[in-house]
């Protein structure tokens, strides 16, 4: 179990060789939240509004400014990023690295912990690729957003992640690989009782999803299924940028 306590993340203070000075913008506020195990949960909300930076804190890309996030019973919030991969938390990136000279063989190997080819071509099977060939390709800029994508997937995969974190896997993908991509986390996370957490705008993770939450300024706005958030994301006032227009109908902006 996954359990978020009174998360804040508040922009640090850059170091700029003088005193410190906070810069004070908060960016996730308070934010209590109990991750069950196995379940398939969908991070949702308006640009800018906190998901990538949730994400990042639950996997220790960012450090909490205050609040405890417990991880099996475990307090992991000041554990740094390998330990808490160590732990079983596993994070896809919206636009995964590119390593000049690495292949894709490389990359899966060391998240397998081994380059056995039997192992390896256990795992391009589950994402769906069917060429062996896949295997030996540098995963350098030729690759196309799917591919890289795909290879994502599978480094995330091959570690048999207790908790994994997509951030945006939908982007660069088209819209006929999307559903096989949700069959794909959705098989994960019922094969191996895997907590899924995806960030995501896409209605076919929001629909996948068994809880959604639905992230305003900072804060949790709702969480439950789709249809109870169904009017609020239909309302726009869940926009970031509310303040300025304070909701009206006929708002001159590109919501
Ligand atoms: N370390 C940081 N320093 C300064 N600003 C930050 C930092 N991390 C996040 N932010 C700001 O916090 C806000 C929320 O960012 P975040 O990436 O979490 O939004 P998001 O909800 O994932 O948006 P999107 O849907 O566009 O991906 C943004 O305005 C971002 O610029």
């Amino acid at each position: 179990m996954l359990q978020l306590q009174n998360v804040t993340f508040t922009v640090p203070a850059l170091d700029t060789g003088e005193q410190k000075t906070p810069s004070g913008q908060t960016i996730i506020n308070d934010v209590s939240f109990t991750f069950e195990p196995g379940g398939f949960y969908a991070i949702t909300g308006p640009n800018g509004s906190g998901k990538t930076t949730l994400a990042k804190l639950i996997m220790g890309i960012n450090a909490l400014t205050s609040g405890k996030i417990m991880f099996n019973g475990t307090d992991i919030s000041s554990l740094p990023i390998n330990e808490r991969s160590n732990a079983g938390i596993v994070y896809g990136f919206q636009h995964p690295a590119r390593f000049k000279g690495t292949t894709f063989r490389d990359l899966l190997s060391i998240s397998l912990g081994s380059d056995d080819e039997e192992k390896l071509v256990n795992i391009i099977s589950r994402v769906g690729i069917c060429s062996m060939d896949f295997l030996d390709k540098p995963v350098d800029s030729k690759l196309s957003g799917g591919e890289i994508k795909k290879i994502e997937l599978a480094t995330v995969i091959a570690r048999n992640p207790k908790v994994a974190i997509y951030d945006e896997p939908d982007t660069g993908i088209d819209l006929w690989t999307i559903g096989p991509m949700v069959d794909l986390l959705k098989r994960e996370q019922k094969e191996n009782n895997t907590t899924t957490i995806v960030v995501s705008h896409n209605k076919s993770f929001l629909e996948a999803a068994d809880t959604l939450l639905l992230i305003k300024k900072g804060k949790i706005a709702y969480t439950g299924d789709l249809a109870g958030a169904m009017p609020m994301l239909e309302d726009l006032s869940v926009c970031t940028f509310d303040e300025f227009c304070q909701g009206e109908d006929d708002a001159q902006c590109y919501r």
